[in-house]
Order: structure tokens, then C-alpha cells, then sequence
């Protein structure tokens, strides 16, 4: 890897947690153990959950929204806000926190990116401190009792920075994430909650009328749930989800959940039709195209190999450089390990990544080549 002066991205030593159920708990619980020296303050309006925090060491503070303790953490140490909280009760924490002049780094974890930023364009006087993000990873247990140290363990963890996000802040969050065991995947804040409608909010409804199904048909519910395979539970699972959470996420993405079912309501007329029209053929046609496709989803996102890449661009002041790279990048399924600025002299600097040996590496050439950037990919050994 080339010398030179880096710029210290794991800066963040003092972070304020706001929402310490599931999410937000296992949150803290991983970065306490991923770097012993980082504070974290945790924030929750339900005292038995700060208790649990604190006694499971994964705070080193905590208090109620209004708690004296958490102005004077804000005002005096904080560099990073985490909101956990459902998305409904992010509004009011912009406003606390510019309220108490904080100029820090907030992002949030809520599962649709519409409302949250449009809070925090109206409310923070500089949206460029928001850096939208969403870990793709959860249970049906919600509150602190679902809380896991590993909940994010390879999992990826979508990070929305746009032309505006600065980019020593994005590559301190990447760093901190990355740190947490996640696979930091970036995508424009504008798309995110069309793409998680599909692999997400839908597959929720959709669980949720199959356990639906089985119940209209259930006299005695033990006897028939008793039947269930494999198949039923892998598919449901996610059906025994916070019923408020999940009302919350489908009315702040209605048109995009909406569509998507009534598409998921096609697909199923269609198999209906084969059906109807004794069409063996098609029937099994359609089968055997998601067959294919759901074979094709890896149990686990792992490099192929252990060969690691180097992607070097200058840095030539391109405003929104890194959101731009990093974005292309996930595009190509491309995993960048970790990235990072070189100074080189006071006026160069080059955009540092290490790709993991995962995605299209041609494509990342050609999309950056087309996109404008001077691009040098240098292969690494392990040992490097
Ligand atoms: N449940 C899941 O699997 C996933 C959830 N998310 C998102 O993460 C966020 C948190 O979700 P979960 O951790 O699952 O919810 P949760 O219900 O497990 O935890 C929410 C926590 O926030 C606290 N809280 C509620 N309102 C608050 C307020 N105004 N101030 C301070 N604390 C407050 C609650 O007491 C609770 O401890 C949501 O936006 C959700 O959409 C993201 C990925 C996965
Ligand atoms: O439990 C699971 O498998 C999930 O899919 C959890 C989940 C729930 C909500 C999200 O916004 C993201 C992930």
C-alpha cells in the first residue's frame, strides 16, 4: 500500500446511541466491543432498557431524552449520533440537537430513507451532517432482549451519502461500520426505499398473509401449526415483527410497498392461471425461474478469494467524489474493505479503497473510466 499521511478516520471516540432497543442495543453493544476506548452514551425513553444497557456494559453512560446527561454529552464529547429509534421520533431529535448547537455527524438506521431525510432537510440548518444509513440485519424479537453483539456480522449496512456528505465524515463512518463486522454498501439516498420495498417491506406483507392463511384455516391452531415444515417457518419467521414498527415502515413507503404487492398479486394470478388452465408447462416453468434465481443467492456474501485489490483515484476536488465512487462500486457488487484519503502533498490527495476479490472488477474500471475518474487497481497479496 502506498505512504503517506492518512487522515485519521477513526475518529469517532464519543457516541450517542438514541434508542436502545434491538438495533440501536446491539449497535452499542458491538462497537464497546469492537474498540473498548470508544464512550458511548445511550439515550431510550424506557428506563428498564438504560438499566439493561448499563449492566450489560454496552454503554458507558445513559439517560432519558430529557436527562441533563445527555445535553452535557452532546454539547461537551459527542462526534456521532446513532438514531435507533423508530423513524417517526427522529424530527425531534434534529431539532434537540441543533437546539443544543451540536455540529457533529448523525446518522440513523430507521428501514425507510423518505421521511428521515426530509426531517432533517427542514430542520438541520446543515443536511450535510446527516448521513442516512440501514442495517440490513434484524429479528422478530424487537427491544433490548433481541439485542445481539454479532446482529451485523457480515451484513450489509446501506450508507446513503449524497454530492453534499464531506468526505473525511463518510470514510469515518464506513470505518466505524466496517469495524462492527458490516459490509458497507453505498446507494442514493433517493432509490433506497423502492429497492427495500422489494426485498424487504413486500416479504414482510407477504409473511404475514401466509401466517394469515394458515390461520383461516386453523380450527385448532396448535394442530394445524403443528404440521409446519421447514418451509412455512423460514417464510413467516418475520411475521412476528413489532406490529407498530412494521405499520410505521409500510405508511412512510406506502406507493413503493403498494406496488410492489400488487405486482406480488400478479405473480400469483399467474400461477393461479397455470393452474386453472391444467398449463403444467408454465407452471413449472415459473417454478423453475425462481428456482434458479433463489439458488443463486449466496447463504453468505464471501470473497471468492483472499486476494485483496487496491483501487487508487486521484482526488481532483469533484464535489460528492466519494459518494460517486462508492455508489458505482456497489453497483458492480464490488466490497470495499476499506478506503481511506492519502495526502499526498498539501494539494494532492487520492482516494484510497481496498476491494475484497467479490463483484464485477471490469465494470468498477469502465463505470469509473466513463464517470470520469483516472483509475489505477493494483492487486495485493494477503500478507501486504
Ligand atoms: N427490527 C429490525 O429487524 C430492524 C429495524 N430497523 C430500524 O431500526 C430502528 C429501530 O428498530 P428496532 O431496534 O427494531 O426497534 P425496537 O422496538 O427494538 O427498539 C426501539 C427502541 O427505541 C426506543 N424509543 C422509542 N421511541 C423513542 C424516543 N422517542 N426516544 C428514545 N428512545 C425511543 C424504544 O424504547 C426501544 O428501546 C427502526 O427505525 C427500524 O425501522 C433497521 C433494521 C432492522
Ligand atoms: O429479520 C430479518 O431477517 C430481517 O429482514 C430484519 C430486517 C427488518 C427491517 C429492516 O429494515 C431490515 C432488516
Amino acid at each position: 500500500m502506498n505512504a503517506g499521511l492518512r487522515v485519521d478516520t477513526s475518529r469517532y471516540k464519543n457516541i450517542a446511541v438514541v434508542g436502545l432497543g434491538l438495533i440501536g442495543a446491539s449497535c452499542a453493544a458491538r462497537i464497546r466491543q469492537f474498540d473498548e476506548s470508544i464512550r458511548v452514551f445511550g439515550v431510550d425513553t424506557d428506563e428498564v432498557t438504560l438499566v439493561k444497557a448499563v449492566q450489560n456494559g454496552w454503554v458507558t453512560g445513559a439517560s432519558l431524552p430529557d436527562g441533563e446527561a445527555f445535553e452535557s454529552f452532546v454539547r461537551n464529547e459527542c462526534e456521532l449520533v446513532i438514531l435507533a429509534t423508530p423513524a417517526t421520533a427522529a424530527r425531534a431529535y434534529f431539532e434537540q440537537l441543533v437546539s443544543w448547537g451540536y455540529s457533529g455527524i448523525i446518522t440513523d438506521t430507521a428501514s425507510t430513507k423518505a421521511r428521515i431525510c426530509s426531517d432533517a432537510a427542514d430542520v438541520l440548518p446543515d443536511i450535510s451532517r446527516f448521513i442516512p444509513g440501514h442495517p440490513m440485519a434484524g429479528s422478530e424479537v424487537n427491544g433490548i432482549e433481541g439485542a445481539r453483539v454479532d446482529l451485523f456480522e457480515g451484513a450489509h449496512w446501506i450508507v446513503c451519502p449524497n454530492e453534499d456528505t464531506p468526505a473525511d465524515d463518510y470514510l469515518a463512518l464506513h470505518e466505524l461500520l466496517t469495524g462492527m463486522g458490516a459490509r458497507v454498501i453505498s446507494l442514493p439516498r433517493e432509490d433506497h426505499d423502492r429497492a427495500i420495498a422489494i426485498v424487504s417491506h413486500v416479504p414482510h406483507f407477504v409473511a404475514s398473509s401466509l401466517v394469515e392463511l394458515a390461520a383461516n384455516h386453523a380450527d385448532d391452531q396448535k394442530a394445524l401449526f403443528r404440521l409446519c415444515a421447514g418451509g412455512f417457518k423460514d417464510s413467516t419467521r418475520i411475521a412476528a415483527g413489532s406490529p407498530e414498527l412494521w405499520a410505521g415502515i409500510a405508511f412512510d413507503n406506502k406507493k413503493a410497498l403498494h406496488d410492489g404487492l400488487v405486482e406480488m398479486s400478479q405473480i400469483i394470478a399467474r400461477f393461479i392461471a397455470a393452474l386453472e388452465h391444467d398449463d403444467r408447462a408454465e407452471l413449472t416453468a415459473l417454478l423453475d425461474h425462481s428456482a434458479k434465481i433463489r439458488r443463486s443467492i449466496p447463504k453468505k456474501w464471501l470473497p471468492d478469494s483472499e486476494n485483496l485489490l487496491e483501487v487508487r483515484i486521484p482526488m481532483e476536488n469533484r464535489k460528492g467524489m466519494v459518494a460517486e465512487v462508492t455508489t458505482i462500486a456497489s453497483k458492480v457488487g464490488c466490497n470495499i474493505q476499506s478506503i481511506e484519503i492519502d495526502h499526498l502533498t498539501s494539494s494532492a490527495a487520492v482516494l484510497d479503497m481496498i476491494l475484497t476479490d467479490e463483484g464485477d472488477i471490469g465494470r468498477l474500471s469502465i463505470e469509473l473510466l466513463n464517470a470520469g475518474f483516472r483509475v489505477s487497481l493494483l492487486p495485493l497479496s494477503v500478507k501486504e
